[in-house]
């Protein structure tokens, strides 16, 4: 018997299911309802049913489940960023390491053992990077916020508990400076208005911080004024930026980045190398948590001194450059050139002579390194969310590495990597989850393989 939208149905949660969801059966369907715990014994509201499953939310908690605590933050719930804020640690670490294992079974067909997670250094404040969209108030007072789950309405907050304190400080004082100079904020629906998102990074090592004023044109009034209060008022603001974004598009960044103070650029150090970044390169938003798991990196990849360490999608060259001491040469490759820029020059300021950083798409880069016979002895792959495409699989198999290290952030892509790895002569050697991102529903996976 199958479910009806607005229905009302008794139902025990038992699982967690990897999109953040509680799942409970009724009636022999699955029912995936947010926000709720293992042992929650509720009735919930049916809201959509599909052929095989049904979502529901909580109109009545009967029985909270043991591994429940109360959310710290007021709008939990409302905006889209955290899923399990209403769990222990403890037990979204469980849920995240058994989200590994099923990805690594069902997708996979890997029945290897999954090491216990990491748990991340900080499990709030742990962020170095915030994008706040914007919106205003009736009396047009500008705000920042979040956008509600699978939504772009604006739900205010500058307090975000994962966000450093300095962040949410100066995306204020931002707010305020907007307001006061009068300078207006984009509209989705009409494509009107300048500023888009208040883009933020902090460096823990050095406490510097970038702003970064995505907008939907070339300038920014007041830029002088604004620039000259914000520092003021925060003199960790070492760059703000002005990036250009008029596309009609959900890419927070444009292409064009304009510097109004400073290099435009944040230093840092992530894993013993030293970094300078502007907006546009990618950069690990868990800095301790990325100390963390480039050491699993360089654990799998036992480097001795004499290797040939292939690095591809490696940004700004922080995964190869912590191990560049450990290895013969270096190659890295990476699609977006200000990445590319900051991996050559970070790689300039350690000394590294014997690394080669490419600015180029993976799957073209790696077919002509492997046209020219190139053969790594150690390949690291740290592909976006989509995983590595075939091309690059491809020419992976023909370079041959005696070793492969997988690091991904979506376990779904990776398990179907590292699947197909293993059907071409692979052998899975070990699997380290790492929790990079505490109170929401991802989880980072190390995967070492091996050619036997
Ligand atoms: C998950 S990040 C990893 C970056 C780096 N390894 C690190 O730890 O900071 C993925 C990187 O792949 C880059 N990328 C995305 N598509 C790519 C492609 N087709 N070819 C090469 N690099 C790509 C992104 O710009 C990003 O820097």
């Amino acid at each position: 018997m199958s479910v009806k939208k607005n229905q009302i149905i008794p139902l025990q949660i038992t699982s967690l299911s990897s999109d953040g969801n509680g799942v409970g059966r009724y009636n022999g369907m699955a029912i995936f309802v947010p926000f709720t715990a293992v042992g929650d014994e509720a009735d919930v509201r049916v809201v959509k049913v599909c052929k095989h499953h049904a979502f529901g939310i909580i109109e009545t908690l009967h029985q909270p489940g043991a591994d429940r605590e109360t959310p710290v933050c007021p709008i939990f719930s409302k905006c889209g960023g955290c899923q399990f804020q209403h769990l222990t640690y403890h037990a979204e670490l469980d849920a995240k390491e058994q989200f590994v294992r099923d990805a690594m079974l069902r997708i996979g067909d890997i029945d290897h053992p999954v090491s216990p997670i990491l748990p991340s250094p900080l499990s709030a404040r742990y962020r170095n990077k915030v994008q706040y969209p914007l919106t205003q108030d009736e009396s047009g007072a500008v705000i920042a916020g979040f956008y509600a789950g699978r939504s772009h309405r604006v739900i205010p907050c500058t307090d975000c508990i994962l966000q450093p304190k300095l962040l949410n400080e100066i995306a204020r004082t931002l707010c305020a400076l907007l307001t006061q100079y009068h300078i207006s904020v984009y509209r989705e629906e009409t494509h009107t208005g300048l500023v888009r998102h208040l883009y933020l990074r902090h460096a823990i090592t050095t406490d510097q911080v970038l702003v970064c004023l995505v907008c939907n044109g070339n300038q920014l009034p007041h830029s002088e004024e604004i620039c000259r209060d914000l520092t003021a008022r925060h003199p960790e603001v070492c760059s703000i930026v002005l990036n250009v974004n008029r596309q009609q598009t959900n890419v927070i960044t444009g292409l064009q980045c304009i510097s109004l103070c400073g290099n435009g650029l944040l230093a840092d150090e992530m894993a013993g190398v030293p970094v300078e970044l502007g907006p546009l390169s990618f950069y690990q938003v868990n800095t301790r948590g990325a100390n963390q798991l480039y050491s699993v990196v360089q654990t799998f990849a036992e480097l001795t001194g004499k290797e040939l360490l292939l690095d591809l999608y490696c940004g700004a060259g922080t995964i190869g450059l912590s191990m560049a001491a450990q290895c013969q040469k270096l190659i890295g490759v990476e699609i977006i050139p200000q990445a590319v820029e900051s991996a050559r020059q970070n790689a300039e300021r350690m000394g590294v002579r014997h690394a080669e950083f490419f600015c180029a798409d993976a799957g073209q880069a790696t077919q002509r390194l492997a046209a020219q016979s190139l053969h790594p002895d150690v390949i690291v792959l740290d592909p976006p969310r989509k995983g590595c495409d075939s091309a690059t699989l491809q020419a992976v198999l023909q370079m041959n590495p005696p070793k492969i290290v997988m690091v991904s952030c979506n376990v779904s892509t990776a398990a179907r990597d590292v699947r197909f790895l293993c059907e071409n002569g692979y052998q899975v050697q070990a699997i380290q989850p790492v929790d990079m991102f505490p109170r929401t529903k991802h989880v980072e996976a190390v995967i070492g393989l091996i050619r036997p």
